[in-house]
């Protein structure tokens, strides 16, 4: 059995872990198989571990968006084995999170004019070089920023800090510029890293239940 390979990505805030580990239950009650994998892996890799320490402003330099892109892909080389296991026993594997993530957050903390560049550079680091398997589709999670940032508020309490925003998600202009490359990605259709498909978890002004969302999802993976 090789599963499809389902990708959930999105700025913070947008759904995706709610949304991923909905889809794996809707899938097993329709009679599938289905697993869910979320990166970054903190407590599995050491790479994970390390980007813990990094997200919570504990390492004592900063890293260049290059260097964290190659710890976050780190992450994922670790992690081969449990996604090749994954996708042999299973008929969907979902990914809360994948390259596009680092693609696109990594891209946004350079010039724009160097964005494309490192977003390229990344998806050939981590399906190339690190022969990581690219996704069968990736869906973008499209929530407007200010519901995100509320529902970042809400999200239970994290292994890496006790802050109610982290590093990344406490920046706005960041959090724009990161929608704006994710944007790219799925304009850019498959050329990185495989098919795109937007979905918005708003439906006439507000949150769709996320039995929903999942729905669509998955209506998106049989299509
Ligand atoms: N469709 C939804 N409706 C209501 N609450 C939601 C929905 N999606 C997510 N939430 C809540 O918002 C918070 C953040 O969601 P989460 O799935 O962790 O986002 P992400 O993984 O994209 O950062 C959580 O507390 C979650 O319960
Ligand atoms: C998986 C991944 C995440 N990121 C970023 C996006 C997020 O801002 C941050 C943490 O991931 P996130 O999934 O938001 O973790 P949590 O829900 O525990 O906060 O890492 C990358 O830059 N590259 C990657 O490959």
């Amino acid at each position: 059995m090789t599963g499809f390979l389902l990708a959930i990505e999105g700025g913070d805030g947008a759904g995706k872990a709610t949304t991923a580990a909905e889809i794996v239950a809707l899938a097993r009650e329709a009679g599938r198989s289905a697993t869910l994998l979320s990166f970054p892996r903190y407590a599995d890799t050491i790479g994970g571990h390390v980007l813990g320490d990094y997200l919570a402003g504990r390492l004592p330099h900063a890293a260049s968006p290059r260097a964290a892109a190659v710890l976050y892909a780190l992450d994922r080389f670790e992690s081969a084995a449990a996604i090749a296991t994954a996708a042999a026993g299973h008929e969907l594997v979902v990914f809360d999170r994948y390259i596009a993530s680092n693609m696109a957050y990594q891209a946004a903390q350079v010039p724009a004019g160097e964005a494309a560049g490192l977003m390229d550079w990344i998806a050939r680091l981590e399906v190339t070089q690190f022969g990581l398997p690219r996704p069968d589709l990736s869906i973008y999670l499209d929530t407007p920023a200010e519901v995100a940032r509320d529902l970042i508020r809400r999200k239970r309490q994290r292994s890496y800090t006790d802050a109610t925003f982290d590093a990344y998600e406490a920046d706005q202009a960041l959090q724009q510029r990161v929608r704006a490359n994710y944007a790219a990605m799925v304009a850019g259709g498959d050329a990185l890293i495989g098919r795109w498909a937007t979905l918005p978890t708003i439906s006439n002004g507000a949150l769709r239940p996320p039995r929903d969302i999942a729905a669509a999802a998955l209506a998106l993976v049989e299509r």
